[in-house]
């Protein structure tokens, strides 16, 4: 007593009860109490001796011996039940004296359905509990510590009201929880809350680098909203207190928050110990730690279970990065730069270039999910404009994935990955035929244009300037004959020249120009046509097109007695693309089958209607045999060409386009050129194609050298450098400097067209694709094509064209006309090709090239020959097929056993057998066996064969059970050479 006042423990001791359950009974009478050693002023005393003179608890202790009575009443019962809580931690006595109180409420407690046996045994282990209490009877100054704040005047109001309301508290209460209330013990003495700390370490550049960190470190690991992080424990042993809750408690009572709150934090730490850059990168965003910055304000003033049910609604930050890695890694990399750039201490230099994306603000993007490479591609291609895809795109020719990558604006990779999904593929630089690149931009959804390819025979290039409009002046028409073959094209141009040209002069006519020269009286004056003297054969049908190309009239020859044909068609078209006014020579009329009016409506069928049926196509009878009507042809050809008022300026330096061109072993390389705008002088800097040249001799097509060409007029030159293609144009520089510098650069464009030529060679296409896939890998023939003339070489190439590529395929990977050089050579070395020569001879050196390289070179001067031994080389390559081949057929006539085997003895009926041959044993219509035939005797002797008609012994290693009357089907598996034909 003290002023009248009494302290806990005194009254404990006199009503022979724990200091708790006074400080319960304290709390029920709404007194207020610290500890054992508070006072309470003696009323209060008598008020607390009155109630507790009512506790079971203070009857139990004062009789000791009830404890071992099993209890009558339910209530007791109860209360033993209630001790199971307890039964587990013997050490944690002062939990037991807390029973009394609560047998108060007997109903929170009974389970009805507890058999009475286990009570019994409770309520044994409840003793000697209770004996070991009355050892320890004091709380512990931590526990005491832990114990909840939670209003004390709600909780007593409510117990008052409700008795049975008073186990609230008594839950909450450490001792109830020895062991998780030891750990809480150790961690109060670890500044709440523990999570800000340990994210602040997940952050230490020390542990990135698996490294101690270092005192500046530690330093900077202190946020000023955070001044307890710096207080505390290094990370390590933080690490290894809190690894201490292991999982197993989580999993005893997940109620437990406090316990919980550990576990996460667990959870944390052993991800960070596993993934130490994973976790990195998803630190907690900025609004997080601000949140556990008020958790630390507002300890305190939240009681713990407050705490609690706010952390169960909360979202746990690191399992929710955790979910946010999994989901969107994106995210992950910009808030984790976020929240470095407000809350941790720097990044070490190489974790910082880990995050480019650290433009910490951005809104966290949608997953991609995409691989480094297109990310790669986004970045690049991110700023500029978005790429789309066009809505259509015109395709005429093969181009390489790169090119049509490029027309259809999207990334190549994307278009070899598609082709590779589809068995093609690919790389970036190789050519996909027209039918390839369409498929890949039908699959984008992108229309595809192919127009006919448009004909060689457009005139591609305006041969007048603007310059020389106001000196134009009338030139001779070009005209070109066309027709199918045998339809009268040679003669009727033969007539033609016969007939204008003076008897004598026509012998003089160089066999090569490819043009003719006619004077044609014409409305009282002498006029000039020139006729271009283009090939008829099939094989040449290029050269023919291109013929057109210069031209200005065609004229159509169709035989009166065959009609319209297929080259006649074609023709037809050739002359309609080039726009070139068509005039038709309907021929041998003077053949007695001859209709001309069927070959005017098979015309009118292809569009081509008469004058004379109202149509607009000038059509004329003729016979170019007989010569009658050419001169009516030659009219017609002059009308036309006046009202095409075809002009020219020869006021300039001449320009026009390669017609045939030869390497003249003599004169060297030989070029006739027509003539289009301005006047060709000798002595010109000339540029054709990509050849360069100074004009030495000019020759017209009556074999005489002529000083200058003025427009529409053919002409042979010499003095080119190297031989031109047909077909190219040429032009006139003021100096032979300006014009080495085109021809240089054009050398560089050709070099690059032929470059890609070689590569178009190679192209894939979706059938060469499955024909490999179907007959196994796929050979090649490489060819180098050296003919006469480039007319020859085209000729050669069509005809090639021609043969069965399906598992040998010819690559042709130069044609060009001219003589076989050493550098042809070269390249067939290189490339292991084979150079065929036709009509053309080897340039010094070559031979011994090709000796010393082993190079095959063949040479020609018949096509057939030619492409004979081309198929028979690409037959050589052919793998070679197994073929059974019949030898005889032996009958079984005995059957002689030997050892424990047989051997039989037969008789050749048919052919002949011999050793180790292949046998097939028929019996009826079953083959018994299949195998070799391994020892083959006459009389006793080993013999080789035996023909038809004699006896011999056979025998077979794998086979004994001859019967009499067997067939025996002797043959042999050779090899045999395949053909093209076959395959
Ligand atoms: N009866 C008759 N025969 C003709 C006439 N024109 C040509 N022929 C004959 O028809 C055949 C073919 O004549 P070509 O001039 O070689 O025919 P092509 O169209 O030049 O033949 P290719 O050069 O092979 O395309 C020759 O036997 C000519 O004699 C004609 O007007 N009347």
């Amino acid at each position: 007593m003290n002023n009248g006042k009494v302290r806990i423990y005194e009254l404990s001791k006199e009503l022979n009860l724990e200091n708790k359950d006074i400080k319960e009974i304290c709390e029920q009478l709404n007194i207020a109490v610290k500890s054992h050693s508070s006072t309470v002023t003696a009323s209060q005393a008598e008020r607390v001796k009155a109630v507790a003179a009512k506790s079971p608890r203070a009857e139990k202790a004062n009789s000791p011996k009830q404890e071992l009575q099993p209890p009558k009443a339910s209530g007791k019962r109860k209360q033993q039940i209630l001790a199971i809580h307890h039964k587990t931690d013997t050490s944690n006595a002062p939990t037991q004296p807390k029973r009394p109180s609560l047998g108060a409420s007997p109903k929170l407690v009974s389970p009805p359905s507890r058999p009475k046996s286990t009570a019994a045994r409770i309520s044994q282990e409840e003793s000697s509990i209770q004996a070991k209490a009355t050892q320890k009877p004091e709380f512990s100054a931590a526990e005491s510590e832990v114990t909840p704040t939670v209003s004390k005047e709600q909780k007593a109001s409510e117990q008052m009201s409700k008795p049975a309301m008073v186990k609230p508290p008594k839950l909450s209460s450490p001792p109830s929880r020895p062991q998780k209330t030891k750990s809480v013990a150790k961690k109060s003495s670890i500044p709440a809350p523990i999570k800000p700390k340990i994210r602040s370490s997940e952050q230490s550049p020390s542990k990135l680098e698996g490294r101690e960190e270092t005192e500046t470190e530690k330093k900077k690991k202190v946020i000023p909203s955070l001044p307890k992080l710096n207080q505390r424990p290094q990370k390590a042993q933080v690490v290894g207190k809190v690894g201490k809750i292991s999982k197993e408690e989580v999993d005893e009572n997940e109620t437990e928050d406090l316990v919980d709150d550990e576990i996460d934090t667990d959870d944390v730490i052993s991800k960070t110990e596993v993934k130490k850059v994973t976790r990195l990168k998803r630190p907690t965003p900025p609004r997080k730690v601000k949140e556990w910055e008020n958790e630390e304000e507002d300890e305190g003033k939240l009681s713990k279970a407050k705490k609690a049910a706010k952390k169960r609604r909360a979202p746990k930050p690191v399992l929710d990065d955790d979910d946010d890695f999994d989901a969107d890694s994106t995210t992950v990399q910009i808030d984790t730069a976020f929240s470095l750039s407000t809350a941790r201490p720097p990044k070490p230099q190489s974790m910082q270039q880990q995050q480019p994306a650290a433009s910490s603000h951005k809104k966290p993007r949608k997953p991609s999910f995409k691989t480094e490479k297109t990310q790669k591609t986004e970045r690049q291609t991110k700023g500029k404009v978005a790429p789309t895809l066009p809505e259509f795109i015109t395709l005429t020719d093969n181009l390489t994935v790169r090119d049509l990558a490029q027309r259809l604006n999207t990334p190549e990779t994307d278009i070899i990955r598609s082709l590779f999904f589809k068995g093609i593929p690919v790389n970036i630089t190789q050519t996909l035929d027209l039918e390839t690149a369409k498929m890949v931009a039908e699959e984008l959804e992108v229309i595809v244009e192919t127009p006919e390819e448009t004909s060689a025979a457009v005139k591609e290039t305006e041969m007048l300037d603007a310059d020389d409009l106001e000196n134009l002046q009338l030139r001779p028409p070009v005209v070109t004959i066309m027709g199918h073959v045998d339809h009268g094209k040679t003669t009727l141009l033969d007539s033609i020249r016969k007939s204008t040209v003076a008897s004598g002069e026509a012998g003089g006519i160089t066999q090569h120009i490819g043009a003719y020269h006619v004077d044609v009286e014409h409305a009282g004056k002498q006029q000039q046509i020139v006729f271009l003297d283009t090939p008829g054969h099939e094989a040449f049908t290029a050269m023919r097109a291109r013929g057109t190309r210069v031209t200005d009239i065609a004229i159509l020859v169709v035989a009166a007695d065959d009609g319209v044909q297929p080259q006649t068609k074609e023709a037809i078209s050739h002359a309609k693309a080039a726009q070139v006014p068509l005039i038709v020579a309907i021929n041998k009329v003077d053949k007695p089958d001859s209709n001309p009016d069927r070959i005017k409506q098979e015309l009118t069928e292809q569009g081509l209607v008469p004058e004379d049926w109202g149509g607009d196509t000038t059509m004329v009878n003729v016979s170019a045999l007989k010569g009658d009507n050419l001169d009516e042809l030659l009219e017609m050809i002059l009308l036309v060409a006046e009202v095409e008022e075809l002009s020219a300026n020869p006021n300039r330096p001449a320009k026009g386009t390669v017609i045939e061109a030869n390497l003249d072993r003599n004169r060297g390389p030989v070029a006739t050129l027509l003539v289009q705008n301005g006047t060709l002088r000798v002595g010109d800097s000339i540029v054709a194609g990509s050849v360069l040249g100074k004009v030495r001799a000019m020759v017209d097509d009556m074999g005489e050298k002529v000083e200058e060409a003025t427009p529409s007029f053919a002409v042979e030159i010499l003095g080119l450098n190297d031989v031109p293609e047909a077909g190219d144009e040429f032009d006139i520089y003021p100096s032979e400097r300006e014009a080495r510098v085109v021809a240089d650069q054009r050398a560089i464009e050709q070099r690059d067209t032929r470059l890609l030529q070689s590569l178009s060679s190679r192209r894939i296409s979706l059938s060469t694709i499955s024909a490999q896939a179907q007959e196994g890998e796929l050979k090649e023939l490489n060819l180098i094509i050296k003919a006469d003339v480039q007319g020859s070489v085209e000729a050669i190439l069509g005809s090639l064209a021609q043969l069965p590529q399906n598992e040998v395929q010819i690559r042709t990977l130069l044609a060009s006309p001219g003589e076989v050089t050493e550098t042809d050579v070269d390249l067939a070395a290189a490339s292991g090709a084979v150079i065929i020569g036709f009509n053309t001879t080897l340039a010094s050196g070559a031979r011994q090239a090709a000796d010393r390289e082993g190079v095959d070179i063949r040479q020609y001067n018949i096509i057939y020959k030619l492409l004979d031994e081309i198929q028979g080389a690409m037959e050589g390559l052919l793998d070679p097929e197994e073929v059974q081949e019949d030898l005889g057929q032996v009958e079984v006539r005995a059957v002689f056993p030997v050892g424990r085997g047989a051997v039989a003895g037969c008789y050749v009926l048919s052919g002949k057998i011999v050793r180790n041959c292949k046998i097939r044993v028929r019996r009826g219509n079953k083959i018994v066996h299949e195998g070799d035939l391994n020892s083959l005797k006459r009389m006793k002797d080993d013999v080789k064969e035996v023909n038809t008609g004699f006896e011999c012994g056979i025998g077979a290693s794998k086979f004994s059970d001859w019967k009499e009357g067997d067939i025996i089907e002797a043959y042999e598996l050779v090899f045999k050479r395949r053909t093209l034909a076959t395959s």
